[in-house]
């Protein structure tokens, strides 16, 4: 069993259209709870962080669908109404069709509304904006969207994006596809989502990061156990540690990594991943390399130990060299990263398939380590050996041998791929995906885009296999090494218009 130690909490579990679904529904049926009840605090809780960052609020525009949607919208209407705000209510179709809730609602704000402060109007064709008004209230469509946004729901979100105010939206912005983070047709463009009773998992995927905003988690007092089946999370700072550096007695102490890496013309890689794994505080560092190339690691790594195999003319790995380099690995307890600028001669692809069929050391597998297996009929991978494989989207199209599409579909690749070869798996790209053995997913919530140029790859690949080597478990040793990237950009963002380069993230 792969060793899995990352634990997201509840605040960060990633709900699909129909767990969200099913969570409401068995707290209403199980728990007594009414829907009434449910919407009360999802609005109030949205009205109160509205009010507590906008004190001066005059007048707000609600767009208001039929649904629960709307309800809540409703909810947050009579709390501003309250703070003696306007409230111009659109309802896209119609007052005559709204859910229970939502009608009961909308009796009670007006039972509220004792100056005069409310504006209703019945359908879309006669709005016509007030003046002045501070923000736009999506409450038009929730997790009850299933097809295409239809009629004046389309024609309402065109509106709503092109005005200069923002638009806050309630649990998810409507054109939105919750599971999938694709735009239905068209979806409105947020500032600040307020998300109820669990984040939804389209807000890190697809078009989602662009549409939603800043996420709000409003809690609602759905029971913890209704949400167990949920297997996809967001990572987050709040909630993963960085691991902190303590110094080892011994060199051999403090986390040994080996890279296996090098052929002729392609030993930028090894060097960058061997430094921005030093840079984490191992121990030792040691590359196995062709004998030929020893001289260029010796060059430009002085702090590394080097470990060359073959003769001196051997410029690239070669089958015969697999038994010699699993003799070094026996040396010392170490993690292994296999790849970098290895290149692509077929005498290589033969040593990678030899050295993975005996190791049972921990192996990170990036590049041309990756393009190797990828050449493989099956991957051979000893029960022992945890594997974590660190693709780009065209080197998991490679392994998988299919297209994978966006987002939704490389997260669903991704599981299915962990699972079925009891592996861990960090997919780069927006989002990037940790996979894990038990099909659990974590996914970035920050702008992984700036990491998009040649050596960032190297970099984190580096990370991964320094963290795996101090010991994480495969799942914390990406996590780390992801959450490391965040921070440095963000740092690198406080303080300069510096655009980032690989090396800033080492
Ligand atoms: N009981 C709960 O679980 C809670 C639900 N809440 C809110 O309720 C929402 C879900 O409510 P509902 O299930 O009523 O669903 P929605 O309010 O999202 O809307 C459903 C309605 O929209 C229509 N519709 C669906 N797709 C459409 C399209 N493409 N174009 C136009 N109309 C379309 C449907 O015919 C249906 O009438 C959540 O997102 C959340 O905002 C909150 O009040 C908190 C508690
Ligand atoms: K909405």
């Amino acid at each position: 069993m792969v060793k899995e130690t990352l634990d997201a909490p509840y605040s960060h579990y990633l709900l699909d259209a129909e767990l969200s679904q099913k969570v409401d529904h068995r707290t209403t049926e199980e728990m007594d709870i009414d829907g009434f009840t449910l919407m009360e605090i999802a609005g109030s809780s949205a009205a109160k962080k509205i009010l507590q960052h906008n004190k001066q609020l005059q007048h707000n525009v609600f767009l208001c669908g039929k649904g629960n949607n709307a309800g809540d919208a409703l909810v947050v209407a009579r709390y501003l109404l309250q703070h003696d705000a306007r409230v111009t209510l659109v309802f896209i179709s119609g007052t005559d069709d709204l859910s229970k809730d939502t009608q009961k609602n909308l009796k009670l704000l007006r039972a509220f509304d004792k100056k005069d402060r409310i504006t209703i109007y019945e359908k879309w064709s006669g709005f016509s904006a007030p003046n002045n008004y501070n923000f736009i209230i999506d409450g038009m469509l929730g997790t009850g969207l299933t097809s295409d946004l239809r009629g004046d729901y389309a024609k309402a979100v065109g509106w709503a994006n092109q005005q200069q105010h923002p638009v806050l939206a309630m649990d998810i912005p409507t054109g939105l596809h919750p599971d999938s983070g694709e735009k239905m047709g068209k979806a409105i463009e947020a500032v600040r989502t307020f998300s109820f009773g669990g984040r939804k998992q389209g807000f890190y995927l697809n078009d989602g990061p662009a549409v939603t905003g800043t996420i709000d988690y409003c809690d609602l007092p759905f029971p913890n156990a209704y949400k167990e089946d949920c297997k996809t999370f967001a990572l987050d700072t709040d909630w993963v540690s960085l691991p902190s550096y303590t110094p080892g007695k011994h060199k051999y102490d403090s986390g040994v990594l080996h890279i296996v890496a090098g052929s002729e013309g392609l030993t930028g890689a090894a060097i960058m991943a061997a430094r921005s794994a030093w840079a984490e505080g191992l121990g030792a560092i040691i590359i196995i390399c062709p004998r030929g190339l020893l001289s260029v690691f010796e060059h430009n790594l002085p702090s590394v130990i080097k470990k060359p195999v073959g003769k001196k003319e051997d410029y690239y790995f070669k089958e015969s060299h697999a038994e010699q380099v699993q003799d070094i690995l026996q040396e010392k307890e170490s993690s292994m990263l296999l790849g970098p600028g290895l290149g692509r001669n077929t005498d290589t692809i033969s040593f990678v398939e030899q050295l993975l069929t005996t190791t049972t050391t921990d192996t990170i597998i990036d590049a041309d380590g990756l393009w190797c297996l990828s050449q493989l009929e099956e991957w051979p991978k000893t029960d022992q050996a945890n594997w974590i494989l660190t693709p780009h989207p065209g080197e998991l199209q490679k392994l998988i041998k299919d297209e994978i599409g966006e987002g939704h579909q490389r997260l669903n690749t991704v599981r299915k791929l962990c699972q079925e070869n009891n592996t861990t798996i960090l997919s780069k790209g927006m989002p990037g995906i940790i996979g894990t053995p038990s099909r659990k997913c974590y996914l970035t919530n920050y702008n992984t885009n700036y990491f998009a140029r040649a050596g960032s790859g190297d970099v984190l690949a580096g990370k991964v296999s320094a963290f795996s080597a101090l010991g994480l478990a495969a799942d914390e040793s990406c996590a780390a090494a992801l959450l490391n990237g965040q921070q440095k950009l963000s740092s690198l963002q406080k303080d300069t218009n510096k655009i980032p380069e690989p090396t800033d993230f080492i």
